[in-house]
């Protein structure tokens, strides 16, 4: 598909209508009022879908949005060629013209298994290997059957990481707790000592399972306390051959992940097509599934493609934007 040719935003007369608009209205628009106006707002500004678990509700009544100002969003979404857009991102088109790649988080929460071509090629095969990766490691450290360096089980995980990698993560076990059927999950991303030191405090190394995720597995935050992570590890278990029992990563890099001592068949890997900010749907996704068991995160992910089925086929009108990504 040929290049989709746009005019700077500004410039373009669907959002001078919505700068007149605002300019005009913006500072008299108060969401009570909105509501003792129209008793009807819920109900025009929302909508439910129908998924197997039941219905979804979609409420955008609670912006500060009306019914004129919603039809001058959806006509600048027309005039920029949001459909377009939409279609390119989803046939695997470089729409990511900064980095020269394209944006397929959505390939990872591809549960109807069609083909997705990145550069000719499926991807598909590759993300259910990794699916299946995360299973059987999900499964032996949820059942016990993983061993730590002196023959406990798993307890706790500790997930290293930050932005993309530690935000929908950290979201998501939090959402999930009633769901919880593994280990003890925790989160570090503070470059400050103190929040690996809070979080180490109450565990015990040879009951703790650490996750290093990072996509480019170069980010300083990260790696700087997967090194004090590691440290206190070793300083209790005293032997590099423990590390691998212990450590795993999530990353695009399996060099840097090697040099940092992780056995490569620890390591669950990603694409540079997975954006940071949407990357808690693919293997950045283990602490989740080691938190909530692999067939619940393969609900997570069949909610996801729900959405973005929905996002794909369904007019703008009853669309909205469906990014679900963290940043
Ligand atoms: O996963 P990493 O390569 O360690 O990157 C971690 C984060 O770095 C930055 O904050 C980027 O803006 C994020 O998109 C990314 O998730």
């Amino acid at each position: 598909m040929a290049e989709i040719k746009r005019p700077l935003l500004t410039s373009e007369t669907a959002w001078q209508n919505l700068q007149k608009y605002y300019d005009e209205n913006g500072s008299k628009i108060n969401m009570p009022d909105l509501f003792a106006k129209d008793p009807a707002r819920f109900e025009k500004l929302s909508i439910n879908l129908l998924t197997k678990n039941g219905e979804l509700l979609l409420d955008y009544s609670k912006n500060l949005i009306n019914v004129e100002v919603l039809k001058l969003l959806f006509q600048l979404a027309r005039d920029r060629k949001v459909e377009e857009m939409r279609q390119a991102m989803f046939s695997g088109e470089k729409i990511n013209f900064t980095q020269d790649r394209a944006e397929l988080h959505i390939a990872v929460r591809n549960r109807s298994n069609t083909p997705i071509l990145v550069n000719g090629k499926d991807v598909m095969p590759d993300v259910n290997k990794v699916l299946q990766h995360m299973r059987e490691f999900t499964e032996e450290v949820i059942s016990g059957k993983w061993k730590g360096y002196t023959g406990k089980s798993i307890t706790d995980v500790v997930n290293i990481g930050i932005g993309g990698s530690d935000l929908g993560p950290l979201m998501a076990t939090e959402a999930l707790q009633p769901y919880q059927k593994g280990p003890n999950a925790h989160f570090i991303s503070n470059i400050d000592g103190t929040h690996l030191a809070k979080t180490l405090k109450n565990l015990n190394p040879e009951t703790t399972l650490f996750i290093i995720a990072s996509k480019t597995f170069t980010t300083q935050e990260t790696i700087t306390n997967a090194e004090s992570a590691k440290a206190w590890f070793l300083a209790v278990a005293k032997d590099e051959s423990a590390v691998g029992k212990h450590f795993v990563a999530l990353s695009t890099n399996s060099t840097l992940v090697k040099a940092f001592g992780i056995d490569e068949k620890n390591m669950f890997e990603f694409w540079d097509w997975v954006g940071g900010g949407f990357s808690l749907w693919s293997a950045i996704g283990l602490s989740i599934a080691l938190f909530i068991g692999m067939d619940n995160f393969e609900e997570l992910l069949s909610g996801g493609h729900f959405m973005d089925q929905h996002f794909c086929t369904a007019p703008l009108e009853q669309n909205v934007s469906m990014a679900m990504g963290t940043d």
